[in-house]
């Protein structure tokens, strides 16, 4: 089956026209007594019958664009508009295995970082092999609304960035600044251009709180106040010159280090970051600023040394490696709908853990000779997984910061140890509102137990029914939904689903491409 928006071939696509119908109909009705118009009077304004427009109100008239154009015109009202401007939806028709290989793309955290990053270089920037996701389009809208010029290539992939020597911040994308939590990657870089400056809050998925204080303690040290007003981040900068002390950070969390990273950067002399984080996003930013002539000891580790430039301005081209949770979610499909796949390029310094644990399960894999990325740095191998009796590992599943289990990759266990025979708890301390959406998967027959917010107790194997649910409003647990969707018998609905397309490109395009029935659809 192909992607489409809207199959009539079929006695359902047939039936969901004939739905549109309907409801186009009473849209006609509700706008015409909205008017105080009589179906005489709406039929006079088009030069129809009073039949016509009765047979239009219930659904028994076929509709050409061209007789909608005319009725929004004269109802004055737009009844519909062309192209999918409403949420977009998914039919999957489950229980298909998938085939063939599967290449991973670039990852959104080091994506966004890079972005943030790139304020720091008065040279021209270019990111190589960029995600073309939602989460960055939001960057890109706020950096160009202050001014950055930021100019993709033909194949769409490349990016090349150029910081104007002064920055409008009052002019910033408030509405796409408080859409991402990344924006806070901004206090970083732009403490070296601004003695004050406002910055919109930091929003992103529905996890529960995720604090920022971390952040601000960080950033202390290089003479940053942040105080919270009125939705805006209010900061002030006394520029004391390098830390003293080495950097601790409260949480070896990945943006407060790239944060402290962005600080360090542009700051004469050496800071010492302690406890940071060394996953890939941090990693891949280390290996940009590198080439902006920063100095950087101790990457992949938890002391970071940094020595920076008071000016950083180099034209470098970075290319950005590839991302260790959508390889997850990719094997994740060929897991669970029991495939023969191949997972190409698959940045295995950052899957390792996971694929132990999966081993533990008894997922048989292979793993071809590792090679590097473009980066130069990252290592990568292709996973080739076979279909697999699984069960349910002895102890708990649980994150920890890199170099453990991923935070992000933890909600797709939920649907592999629902396949699983036996008992899975699976833990995730680190978020107080991610667990709870994984309770959605009962709705396709998994037998899924919210012990408490951070703790879900899955009892596999799952004989998974198909069902209609409405997508998740954050992005891991929804592409779980959607992964079960996939290994459930018959025909799924997943709704609203705009929430995917933050952190991938063209998954369900890819997945077709393996094999998968999938279909998108507006309302
Ligand atoms: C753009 C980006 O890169 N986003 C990633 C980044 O978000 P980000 O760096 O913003 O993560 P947060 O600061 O929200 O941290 C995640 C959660 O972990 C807790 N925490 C973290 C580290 C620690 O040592 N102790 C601790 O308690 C925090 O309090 C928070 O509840 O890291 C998260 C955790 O890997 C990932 O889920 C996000 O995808
Ligand atoms: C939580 C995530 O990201 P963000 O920090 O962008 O919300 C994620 O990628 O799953």
């Amino acid at each position: 089956m192909t992607l489409t928006d809207t199959p009539t071939d079929t006695a359902d696509g047939r039936a969901r026209e004939s739905s549109a119908m309907r409801r186009i109909g009473s849209l006609v009705r509700d706008a015409r007594r909205h008017r105080g118009l009589t179906q005489q009077q709406l039929a006079e304004r088009l030069g129809t019958s009073q039949s016509a427009i009765a047979r239009i109100e219930q659904g028994n008239q076929n509709l050409t664009l061209e007789l909608l154009g005319r009725l929004s015109a004269a109802l004055e009202s737009e009844l519909i508009s062309l192209g999918p401007t409403g949420p977009t939806h998914l039919r999957v028709a489950g229980g298909h295995p998938l085939q063939g290989s599967v290449t991973v793309k670039s990852s959104k955290n080091a994506a966004v970082a890079l972005l943030c990053a790139a304020l720091l270089n008065r040279g021209r920037t270019t990111l190589r092999n960029v995600a073309r996701i939602v989460e960055v389009e939001r960057i890109l809208d706020v950096l160009r609304s202050i001014g950055v010029s930021a100019v993709w290539d033909e194949s769409g992939h490349d990016l090349t960035l150029v910081v104007p020597d002064e920055l409008d911040l009052a002019a910033i994308d408030a509405d796409a600044a408080r859409r991402t939590r990344s924006i806070i990657m901004f206090l970083g870089p732009l403490l070296h251009r601004a003695q004050t400056f406002e910055l919109p809050y930091a929003g992103g998925c529905d996890l529960g709180t995720r604090t920022v204080q971390p952040h601000m303690i960080a950033l202390r040290p290089f003479g940053l106040e942040v105080e919270a007003r009125a939705g805006e981040y209010h900061a002030t900068v006394q520029h004391a010159g390098a830390p003293a002390r080495a950097i601790v950070l409260t949480e070896r969390g990945d943006t407060v280090t790239e944060n402290a990273l962005l600080a360090a950067a542009r700051t004469d002399g050496t800071t010492v970051i302690r406890n940071a984080s060394s996953n890939y996003m941090v990693q891949d930013l280390c290996l940009y600023l590198e080439l902006l002539g920063v100095g950087i000891e101790g990457l992949g580790t938890t002391t970071l040394v940094v020595h920076g430039r008071p000016v950083l301005d180099a034209d470098v081209d970075y290319t950005i490696s590839e991302d260790p949770v959508e390889a997850m979610s990719l094997l994740t499909a060929g897991i669970v709908t029991k495939s023969e796949l191949t997972v190409q390029r698959a940045p295995i310094d950052f899957l390792e853990i996971e694929l132990a644990v999966l081993a533990e399960m008894g997922l048989r894999y292979d793993l071809s000779p590792e090679y590097l990325a473009d980066n130069g740095h990252t290592r990568l191998a292709d996973i080739t997984i076979r279909p697999s009796e699984l069960h349910a590992p002895i102890d708990k599943i649980h994150p920890m910061p890199f170099p453990g289990l991923n935070i992000d990759n933890l909600p797709f266990f939920a649907v592999i140890a629902a396949q699983a025979s036996g008992s899975t708890l699976i833990h995730d301390w680190v978020y107080d509102n991610r667990a709870i959406h994984l309770s959605d998967l009962t709705r396709l027959g998994a037998d899924v137990r919210l012990m408490d917010p951070h703790r879900v107790l899955v009892n596999g194997p799952t004989r998974w029914s198909s069902a209609e649910v409405v997508c998740p409003p954050a992005l891991r647990p929804a592409v779980v939904i959607l992964l079960a969707m996939l290994a459930a018998k018959g025909t799924s609905v997943l709704r609203n689903v705009d929430i995917i397309a933050r952190g991938y490109e063209h998954l369900y395009e890819r997945l077709v491409e393996m094999g998968a029935h999938i279909e998108v659809f507006h309302d």
